[in-house]
């Protein structure tokens, strides 16, 4: 098997095919592979942070095809748009499936994704293998070293964190959840389903942090239910509005590469893929 890595600072499984990639005046992006007799199949890697980077995987995978390589799979940690799986007001897309769409017309021998929001993704994506987020979350349960509780920030959580749980022998989940006006995208309502959380070690676990909204929130509610320090576990880290806010509420803030590096003070990343 050999790899192409479409982004040069993500590379997961070590040498890339070489290729030059860039852009035209136009806005199209090129790409142009420069080893030869590539007989074996490939796994392409992205890291998809913009339409254009889906467009450079479609071309990466027109340009492998029309050297003949017959097996590709793809392998995209990061599944756009795997948020937006429902239409929440009337004039919004299903962006998701417009995303597998694309990707299913490539015809992929496999394409694999890691902790997508919901069951709709794999749904959708033909060939499709999922890596569940439970060995990350043991990897940071690793570097917390004491007894934790697994909070679920919100009912589209619930399934997976127990499924968590599971894994880890049975760790204690409390539930939680919040309030997000569809039209404004506003938050509001946090609410913490336990009592007296007795100075606990509390570990939010969750998809994606975007804007951190979410975190923030719970982190006010889970204080005001006596918890003790607070840890973030994040498998898709975007933290759009940076991290200095979540770090004065989250003792260690956890996540992959899957979506881009981050190296403030107070984030553990973890590799996605070894
Ligand atoms: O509050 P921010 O970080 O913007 O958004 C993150 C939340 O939005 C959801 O889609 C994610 O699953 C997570 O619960």
């Amino acid at each position: 098997m050999r790899y192409l890595h479409l982004d040069p600072s993500f590379t997961p499984y070590g040498k890339s095919i070489e290729f030059e990639a860039f852009v035209f005046n136009g806005g199209e992006p090129h790409i142009k592979i420069l080893e030869q007799n590539i007989e074996d199949s490939v796994t392409i890697t992205h890291r998809i942070n913009s339409f254009n980077d889906l467009g450079l995987l479609m071309i990466a995978t027109d340009a492998l095809r029309r050297m003949g390589i017959k097996v590709i799979n793809v392998c995209i940690p990061y599944f756009p748009a795997a948020r937006q799986d429902r239409v929440m007001v009337s004039g919004e897309s299903l962006s998701v499936k417009v995303y597998a769409d694309i990707i299913n017309a490539q015809q992929y021998d496999q394409v694999t994704v890691f902790d997508p929001h919901s069951e709709v993704t794999p749904a959708l994506l033909d060939n499709v293998k999922v890596i569940e987020n439970y060995e990350f979350v043991k990897q940071c349960l690793k570097h917390i070293k004491e007894e934790v509780i697994l909070v679920s920030p919100d009912g589209g959580a619930l399934k997976k964190i127990y499924k968590v749980s599971e894994f880890l022998g049975g760790v204690e989940v409390i539930e939680c959840s919040k309030k997000r006006d569809v039209k404004t995208g506003q938050l509001s309502g946090f609410r913490v389903y336990e009592e007296d959380l007795k100075g606990k070690h509390c570990v939010i676990v969750d998809d994606i942090c975007d804007g951190g909204g979410t975190f923030l929130g719970l982190a006010k509610a889970l204080q005001e239910k006596n918890a003790g320090t607070l840890s973030l576990i994040i498998s898709h880290g975007i933290f759009s509005k940076g991290i200095e806010e979540l770090s004065q509420c989250f003792e260690t803030i956890f996540t992959t590469n899957s979506f881009r590096d981050i190296e403030e003070e107070g984030v553990v990343q973890i590799p996605v893929l070894r």
